[in-house]
């Protein structure tokens, strides 16, 4: 970073600092220190990448194919990182210097939730007393053509975020010699709870949170059938929410979910297992509390042998303003639509977790986006194989920053439209 951003970590402007050893915590100065502060977040860290798992280029190559750079952490979200840290050093280049100071922070362990980088970031900026106009992290993105009937591309920008459990479910026997089996072993009786999980999802609780006003918002974007529906969720939000839970991506919105991630017994083909683990990962909807989940879990288990453990949590996050007042909401919406013209922009839960969540006590506005354009089929290279960013949408990234941080610099929002027409 030092090498390739000269200008920023010679800045007078900026203070750079290391917290908790490899996270970044940067302080650029502005001129009107009356001025709110806000902070933009991203993080270094990646998910781990094979390349025998089928990728076309090897996942730490960055190697280019037809326009698009392939590697692990392209969109997640080294796209941000550097398209942050890009943004700043050309703004210096040109002699800018901002009214409105900020922050930038990038933590290293977001994918291992961000207890070292983001927590620690988090209690510095709180003992030196700093509050956040708005926090602006990584979550939500440009959507087009992943909802049938939606004409053109949504940007989704996070106002919320969903809580998340991780639950262990264990059995445990008396080993034995596997010629002398008993009618149940440890691995059958878990196996048989994991799929009770599976065949029973969390109750469809589309309408009942943010995900409402996301469709609200977008409802005049659909061809004419389906607008009308789209417009009376009133009546039709159990029907939307059947539609929705039919594509992993979009059945996000409509439930708590449910993935049962790893699953480890035995030690011997003729031994028989004494203990099996499995550990279940659940995205828990913002009408749902996750005392609730666990209570479900329990009943949907129903097999005291089952022990259950909770190994972490967190409830959902609260809702951040989206309204014509909001500072963070309207200075994000204006710099989407200066870049994207065409773009429907509405507010939306985000159905992941991100290192934002650790500053909620610094901000009430915490918004989750980053301009990346998902097709149909770029979803699944979200942690997964292929994931990769085109040199056009990095170049919009890039400019996405540049604007924003020139955006945020009025002082606050003009009065909306309507109280001119009554002035
Ligand atoms: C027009 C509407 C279409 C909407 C389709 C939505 C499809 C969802 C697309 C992208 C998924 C966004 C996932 C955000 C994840 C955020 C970062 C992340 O990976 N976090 C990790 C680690 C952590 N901090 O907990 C996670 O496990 O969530
Ligand atoms: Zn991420
Ligand atoms: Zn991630």
């Amino acid at each position: 970073l030092m090498k390739t951003f000269p200008t920023i970590f010679s800045s007078s402007l900026i203070q750079h600092e290391l917290v908790a050893n490899y996270s970044h915590l940067f302080w650029v100065q502005g001129s009107q220190p009356d001025l709110l502060p806000y902070l933009l977040l991203a993080h270094t860290d990646v998910v781990p990448a094979s390349e025998s798992d089928g990728w076309d280029a090897p996942p730490f190559s960055a190697k280019e194919i037809d326009g698009f750079i392939y590697g692990r952490g392209t969109i997640d979200d080294k796209s941000s990182v550097m398209g942050i840290l890009q943004a700043l050093e050309y703004l210096l280049l040109k002699g800018y210097a901002p009214r409105r100071g900020f922050y930038i922070s990038l933590g290293h362990d977001e994918e291992v939730m961000g207890y070292m980088g983001a927590v620690n970031i988090a209690s510095v900026l709180k003992q030196r007393g700093v509050q956040l106009l708005f926090v602006l992290d990584e979550g939500f993105a440009v959507f087009d053509g992943l909802i049938s009937g939606l004409e053109g591309p949504a940007a989704l920008i996070g106002t919320s975020e969903k809580g998340f459990a991780t639950v262990k479910l264990s059995v445990s026997m008396i080993p034995g010699h596997s010629s002398m089996p008993p009618s149940e072993t440890s691995i059958g009786i878990l196996a048989a709870a994991v799929k009770r999980l599976e065949d029973n999802p969390m109750p469809r609780l589309f309408g009942y949170g943010p995900e409402r006003g996301t469709f609200e918002h977008l409802a005049h974007k659909f061809s004419v059938p389906v607008r009308f529906i789209m417009s009376n969720l009133w009546l039709f939000s159990p029907l939307i929410g059947w539609v929705l839970e039919r594509k992993p991506d979009t059945n996000a919105f409509v439930r708590t979910t449910t993935a049962v991630t790893m699953f480890n017994a035995g030690v011997k083909e003729n031994v028989i297992a004494s203990l099996a683990e499995a550990y279940v990962n659940l995205r828990i909807h913002p009408a749902q509390s996750l005392q609730e989940v666990m209570d479900l879990i329990q009943s949907t288990v129903g097999d005291q042998r089952v022990k259950i453990e909770l190994i972490d949590g967190s409830d959902p996050l609260p809702v951040s303003s989206a309204d014509e007042k909001s500072f963070g909401f309207q200075i994000i919406k204006k710099t989407v639509l200066e870049i994207f013209s065409t773009v429907t922009v509405a507010p939306g839960i985000c159905v992941g977790n991100t290192d934002s969540r650790h500053y909620k006590d610094l901000t009430s506005d915490i918004y989750r986006f980053i301009p990346i354009w998902f097709k149909p089929g770029d979803t699944q290279r979200f942690h997964g194989i292929n994931e990769r960013i085109s040199i056009k949408n990095y170049e919009e990234i890039v400019a996405f920053y540049f604007s924003l941080i020139q955006n945020c610099d009025i002082q606050k929002l003009p009065e909306p439209h309507s109280s001119v027409h009554e002035l």
